[in-house]
């Protein structure tokens, strides 16, 4: 794949008083590119009213959390970058028990095609751009956002190479508030049909595991007899997806269980709307940071 064709995720994150707020579009449609460029353009047009939100945006703690998909920053990068890559049964797929062999052949095949691809990333500088790009705009945005009166942290986070997503999360506390966390690091989630209110799952959750629902869209719990995450759905294929991308809606959200259950299940509801809003065309930072 060329790397300039490999824009990634936009994500945002949205703490309001204690709620975190994220949509990621990781591989929906050909949104990549159009999405992260977006960053540069979610200015406020002079007709965009923000003031009359300004009061209530200024007391609230937000965060934007823009999600990339991350490259090799050095040749010597190059083969554990492809084999996060190729490891990830999101980009390669294999059928069944063969997927027992999902990370011996990443090691190989990232092993075999190194080579080639550091003799690319050679040719434009030594690695890829996207680390540099992606920080830039966030900056941009930041900046932009200033500009606006609205102060927001903004974060980046890569889900192959550095900053890997998971790091970020467990670094952005502040964006965890909401969530009240037990002594070691849990807290209970239950999993809900969003049309329906049905309970599909519970179980408990830490921050790598809301990183990985974050990141990868499927309900993903922490086993605390196994001390390990795991993906409902990883050995039967029965996955819980967060988002159907064939309606473009959320189908699950989430609810942790603690002071702010009903704060918190509100935040996955605006995830929702902040999603169709991404995939609309006409997305507004007013609608983005001041729902
Ligand atoms: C089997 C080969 C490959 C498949 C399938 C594939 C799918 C795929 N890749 C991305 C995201 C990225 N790929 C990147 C680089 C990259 N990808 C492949 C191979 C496959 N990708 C290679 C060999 C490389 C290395 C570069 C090269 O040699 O061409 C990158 C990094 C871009 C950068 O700026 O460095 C990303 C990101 C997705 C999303 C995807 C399928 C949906
Ligand atoms: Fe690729």
């Amino acid at each position: 794949m060329e790397a300039a064709s490999l824009s990634g995720v936009l994500s945002y994150t949205k703490l309001c008083g204690s709620s975190l707020y994220y949509s990621d579009d990781r591989f929906s449609r050909n949104l990549h590119l159009q999405a992260i460029c977006r960053v540069g353009v979610y200015t406020l047009g002079e007709n965009d009213v923000v003031e009359s939100h300004h009061s209530h945006a200024m007391e609230e703690k937000i965060g934007v959390l823009l999600l990339n998909l991350g490259g090799p920053e050095t040749l010597k990068d190059v083969q554990p970058f492809l084999y996060n890559l190729f490891a990830d049964p999101d980009i390669i797929q294999l059928p069944g028990l063969f997927k027992l062999l999902q990370w011996p052949l990443a090691k190989l095949t990232s092993v075999l095609r190194a080579p080639k691809s550091e003799k690319g990333y050679a040719a434009i500088g030594g690695g890829s751009p996207l680390r540099k790009i992606t920080d830039e705009q966030a900056n941009a945005l930041r900046m932009a956002l200033e500009a606006k009166n609205v102060n927001v942290s903004v974060y980046v986070g890569m889900r192959y190479w550095y900053p890997f997503t998971e790091e970020v999360i467990e670094q952005v506390d502040t964006l965890l508030d909401g969530i009240k966390w037990d002594d070691k690091g849990l807290a209970m989630a239950i999993a809900q049909n969003v049309d329906t209110g049905a309970i599909l799952m519970q179980g408990f959750v830490n921050k790598g595991a809301l990183a990985t629902i974050i990141t990868s869209r499927k309900a993903t719990f922490f086993s605390r007899s196994r001390a390990t995450l795991w993906t409902k759905g990883e050995t039967s294929n029965n996955f819980i997806n967060i988002y159907d991308k064939r309606r473009n809606k959320l189908c699950v959200q989430f609810s942790w269980r603690g002071f702010l259950l009903g704060h918190v299940r509100l935040l996955l509801v605006k995830l929702l709307e902040i999603q169709e809003q991404i995939g609309s065309s006409n997305i507004k930072m007013s609608n983005l940071v001041l729902i």
